[in-house]
């Protein structure tokens, strides 16, 4: 069994007195920067001039610098920027002020495992992985709750890169709820198979293939949207507080039934093809086609958005959402 790090298993001593530059305002840096600054660590945000983020990272209190500018100024400088533009940033704006004193951070291993970036060997290098969108990291340590995070070490030139890290997953709230050491590679391939396959690619092409066929067969777009997309969340809800077999427990027999014998249908055609995607994964071959496709000016990427965009989905919800302003109490900004 993997060891799970808790409050009590780190301090923020090594974070105390030191600068964390966060490069980057948007999901999940407006949430680390707000969380370290509320467990009482220093901050600075690194934004471009002409960043449409600079707005929201100073009306919330902090002092914002040209990312070069932050990169120099700080003890640790944390990449949340887009990965894709991380490599562009490193070169231009944090490698000509790297010494030994400084440590570079992430979210993500992407660039890191796949040598986008390749940092000195005297610096330290971390990770910290938080495993739920910035939004929640947010709002769920505000309730004084808790998102996982996974760490790794990459570089531990001063032997004190892991106190470091666990300081840094502690200070967002991540040892709230457990903090796993893993590494670039592990959190790389298993963040990108999730995304692609389950949390992200595969929950929303099952809503879309389900909300579909049944309106392609004629029944009401809204009948179809709270059967595959509404109730979905309340389902996930009761998986998420007493697992499978906890939400099993609160659904009929009948849906339990069609739920172990159909959903074996869906299990047998999908995990050939998760095995392959994972093998594309592990052979670099999704990272080179997300850089091309970053190179090209992202064609398929913006043209597959605006496709999903303009489904019939997302006009029934938003009318059916608008009757329910409980679920959009809070803007995602
Ligand atoms: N989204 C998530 O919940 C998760 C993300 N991660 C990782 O976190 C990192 C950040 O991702 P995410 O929060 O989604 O990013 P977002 O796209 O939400 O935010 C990006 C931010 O970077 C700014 N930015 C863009 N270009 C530059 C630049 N050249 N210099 C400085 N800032 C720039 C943007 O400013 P502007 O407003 O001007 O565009 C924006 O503030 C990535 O490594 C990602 O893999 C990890 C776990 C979950
Ligand atoms: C599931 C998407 C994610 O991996 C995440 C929120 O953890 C991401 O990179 O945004």
């Amino acid at each position: 069994m993997a060891k799970v790090y808790y409050d009590q298993d780190a301090t923020l001593e090594p974070l105390i007195g030191k600068t964390v530059a966060i490069l980057g305002y948007g999901s999940q840096g407006h949430a680390h920067a707000l969380n370290l600054r509320d467990s009482g660590i220093k901050v600075i945000v690194g934004l471009p001039e002409n960043s449409k983020s600079r707005k929201k990272a100073t009306e919330d209190g902090f002092e914002v610098y040209i990312p070069s500018e932050a990169a120099k100024r700080a003890d640790i400088i944390m990449f949340l920027t887009p990965d894709t533009v991380q490599p562009a940033i490193y070169k231009e704006c944090v490698e000509p002020h790297l010494d030994s004193s400084k440590t570079l951070a992430f979210a993500h291993g992407f660039n890191i495992h796949f040598k986008q970036i390749v940092p000195p060997k005297d610096v330290d290098v971390f990770m910290v992985a938080p495993k739920g969108p910035g939004h929640l990291v947010r709002w769920m340590y505000e309730e004084g709750k808790g998102v996982p995070a996974l760490v790794a070490i990459y570089q531990d030139a001063s032997g004190t890169c892991k106190d470091k890290a666990l300081a840094y997953a502690k200070a967002i709230g991540a040892t709230r709820a457990g903090v796993i050491e893993t590494t670039f590679k592990e959190e790389t391939e298993t963040d990108l198979f999730g995304e692609q396959w389950v949390l992200c690619g595969g929950v929303t092409a099952l809503i879309k293939a389900g909300f579909e066929t049944l309106v392609e067969a004629g029944y009401q777009p809204e009948v179809a949207y709270f059967e595959c997309l509404h109730e979905l969340k309340l389902i996930v809800d009761l998986i998420y507080q007493y697992g499978i077999a906890g939400m099993r427990y609160s659904i009929s027999d009948t849906a339990k039934y069609g739920d172990v014998t159909r959903g074996e249908r869906i299990y047998k055609m999908v995990k050939p093809l998760m095995k392959e995607g994972l093998e594309e994964i592990q052979k670099g071959e999704f990272a080179r086609e997300w850089v091309l496709e970053n190179q090209a000016g992202r064609p398929v990427f913006n043209a597959l958005l605006e496709r999903d965009r303009e489904h019939l989905i997302e006009k029934v919800g938003q009318e059916l959402r608008r009757m329910m302003p409980w679920i959009t109490q809070k803007e995602l900004k």
